[in-house]
């Protein structure tokens, strides 16, 4: 029987994908799994039960990505499963950015004890007049599973659309409309686009990428939306180019204290994925790549360690080694099996960055004495017998 916690609520929906072999536990040390969205888990103690981390959702920078590789415990995500939520909800954010929609709104709230308030709007309304999206210019910045599908709607609404990723996946490209313009460098969104918005994760390589140097090369009156996270922007130079009239808005699903109730700011909380769609399909998708993992020890979609898929173990016995991505370390496993005359019927190995993950399956169940020779090698991080 496996254990998993949730460090936040999990859908429903996903989690009745549990069969019978997994339960819910209260005590977050006795769990194999940890089912997790935003919540902050850099400074959580990581037990040695822990097996595998699930974030039903993209981003993982709440998410000690290499404490855990060190540690053999699998990061998952769920690419993509809350992207339409978040596209939607960037469209609506731009339409919030053109017009002060919520101005007028609050303005109504006001004068909602005003007898007269049908003739008041019609002379009020000009203050929250705004422009169109259509033959806008829009930059995106970094087309992943949101970026593509917010360029292809802006499309549709008659936008022009620059793009810029430089790292862009084949699928990403595929699914990309033809008319999206291919900006070269990022430069090229600044200095081109009326709307920007940002779409790329949080890494040291990204943070703070919109500070006061990339808003000086931006046009005047440029529009910014961040959808991704707020330490992808220098938020004090951001309310600095408001305050010069250089920025007409900036609209995030991050509050923080810099931003909320900030002039020229539109501030939502955190609405991006918390859709029913949007959670019950991250919640399936991590269920289902979590139970994968722990019944076979097969890895999708992880962040820190490798792809790899050997199915479901037809043989008596399958090992898992964690370990770092350096010569000769299939050869030391291989010889652990053969010394005890143990012969290995599949094996798979894959490797990310600087760790590596070796599935081993093996004619005769694997005993204490050779998992512990596993254990000694260096560079090996953990051992797991998944059968
Ligand atoms: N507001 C919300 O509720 C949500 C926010 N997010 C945030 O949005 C981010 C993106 O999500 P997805 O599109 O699903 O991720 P994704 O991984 O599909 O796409 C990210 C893209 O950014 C690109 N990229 C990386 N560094 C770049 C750089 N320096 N310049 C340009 N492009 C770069 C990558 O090549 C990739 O194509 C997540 O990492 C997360 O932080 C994601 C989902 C919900
Ligand atoms: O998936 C992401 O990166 C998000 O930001 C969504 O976060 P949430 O699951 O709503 O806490």
């Amino acid at each position: 029987m496996f254990q998993y916690y949730c460090l936040n609520p999990i859908s429903q929906i996903g989690l009745e994908k549990f069969t019978e072999e997994f339960e819910n536990t209260q005590d977050v040390n006795q769990a194999q799994g940890i089912l997790v969205r935003s919540a902050a888990m850099h400074d959580m103690e990581l037990s040695n039960n822990l097996l595998a981390v699930a974030r039903a959702g993209a981003g993982v920078n709440n998410i000690p990505l290499d404490k855990c590789a060190e540690k053999g415990i699998v990061v998952f995500n769920t690419p993509g499963a809350n992207a339409n939520g978040v596209k939607e909800l960037v469209i609506a954010g731009m339409l919030l950015a053109v017009r002060d929609i919520v101005g007028g709104i609050n303005w109504v709230e006001s004068a909602k004890d005003n007898a007269d308030i049908a003739k008041a709007t019609e002379k009020e309304k000009k203050r929250f007049a705004g422009t169109e999206l259509t033959d806008k210019k829009l930059g995106i910045i970094g087309l992943g599973a949101i970026g593509v599908k917010v360029a292809n709607v802006a499309k549709h609404m008659g936008m022009e659309v620059y793009g810029y990723d430089p790292y862009v996946s084949v699928d990403a490209a595929w699914n990309l409309s033809r008319d999206v313009k291919h900006a070269l460098n990022v430069e090229e969104i600044y200095e081109t686009c009326d709307i920007i918005t940002i779409h790329v994760p949080l890494l040291d390589s990204t943070r703070g990428m919109i500070n006061k140097e990339a808003i000086s090369k931006m046009k005047d009156g440029v529009i910014l939306l961040n959808f991704a996270r707020d330490l992808l922007a220098n938020e004090e130079d951001v309310l600095e180019g408001i305050k010069e009239g250089k920025i007409r808005r900036y609209v995030t699903d991050f509050p923080n204290p810099t931003t909320a109730g900030a002039e020229g700011c539109v501030v939502i909380p955190h609405l991006g994925a918390s859709t029913e769609e949007s959670e019950d399909n991250c919640a399936k998708m991590a269920v289902k790549q979590m139970m994968n993992y722990l019944k076979n020890g097969n890895i999708i979609n992880s962040v820190n360690y490798p792809n790899c898929d050997m199915g479901i173990c037809s043989q008596a016995g399958r090992v898992a080694i964690f370990h770092k991505n350096i010569a000769n370390m299939i050869t030391k496993f291989a010889a652990c099996f053969g010394d005890e005359g143990i012969n290995i019927t599949d094996m798979m190995n894959k490797s990310k960055g600087e760790v590596a993950y070796t599935m081993i399956d093996i004619e005769t169940a694997a005993d204490a004495e050779i998992i512990s020779k596993l254990q000694a090698i260096k560079g090996v991080f953990r051992v797991r017998v998944v059968k």
